[in-house]
């Protein structure tokens, strides 16, 4: 029977180490504008009409999530304490827990913790223009630099022609049931979408924009600071 109204459920994997940040805790923990880092999406996702549910994923050793007050963000909250080895891990298992709750055609946006700076008009983007998509989608940016090709002595090999070039965001966002066979069916994929395109599928780009960064070295840190302090409410 075809569900005529879908949930929309956020899993925000959450489980990384924060190598390339090189700092003495998970980036998702930084300081951010008085908070920590992931306290930025989680609050957006958690006050976005669409979202009913919004799963964080934790490693499962974090003792660092106890520490903060999250009952401010309202009951939409809920750790998950079962990151695996790698981001697809994270969102499978993630996916597995709330195998109770969703139902196979719901809907189940991915967000990036490490993306503080998703705005309510993002996510209002792709649920809209997601709804009645067979495949699903993610939030993506058209390249806009010139990009090279280097050889094995970081030398120019060849300029990778940009057009239909995309840099993948996130969240995105797919069917339950589809996703979570996806995951348990692909091996080292760094996104969700890449496991949907392993089972034949394309997924649909949605434009997003610049300011939805993943904060993954230092100064990512400071442009992630100067977005929030200037974006326009
Ligand atoms: N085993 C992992 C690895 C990553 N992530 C999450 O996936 C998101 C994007 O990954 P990335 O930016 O690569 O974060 P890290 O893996 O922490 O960074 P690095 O690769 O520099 O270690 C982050 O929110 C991160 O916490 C996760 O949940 N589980
Ligand atoms: C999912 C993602 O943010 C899309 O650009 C990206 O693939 C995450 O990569 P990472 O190496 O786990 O940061």
């Amino acid at each position: 029977m075809q569900n005529f109204h879908p949930r929309h459920f956020a899993i925000v994997p959450a489980a990384g180490s924060g190598t390339r940040m090189g700092a003495d805790k998970p980036k998702q923990y930084l300081p951010l504008l008085g908070r920590p880092l992931i306290h930025h999406a989680l609050a957006t996702l958690c006050a976005a009409p669409d979202i009913d549910r919004v799963y964080v994923v934790l490693s499962v050793g974090d003792a660092e999530w106890m520490r903060h007050d999250w009952s401010a963000l309202g009951p939409k909250l809920v750790p998950l304490f079962c990151g695996g080895p790698s981001r697809a891990d994270s969102v499978l298992a993630g996916l597995r827990a709330i195998s109770g709750e969703a139902a196979q055609s719901d809907w189940v946006l991915v967000h990036d913790a490490a993306r503080p700076c998703l705005a309510p008009w993002h996510i209002d983007k792709l649920v809209r223009e997601l709804a009645h998509d067979e495949v699903g989608g993610l939030l993506a940016v058209p390249v806009a630099d010139t990009l090279k090709q280097a050889d094995g002595h970081r030398r120019v090999a060849a300029t990778v022609p940009r057009d239909r070039l995309w840099q993948a965001q996130t969240p995105q966002m797919f069917r339950y049931v589809m996703l979570r066979r996806a995951l348990e069916s692909a091996h080292g994929v760094t996104d969700e979408a890449s496991a949907i395109e392993a089972a034949g599928l394309h997924p649909r780009l949605i434009e997003g924009d610049a300011t939805n960064l993943k904060v993954t070295f230092p100064l990512d840190l400071h442009l992630a600071e100067w977005i929030l302090q200037n974006r326009e409410r």
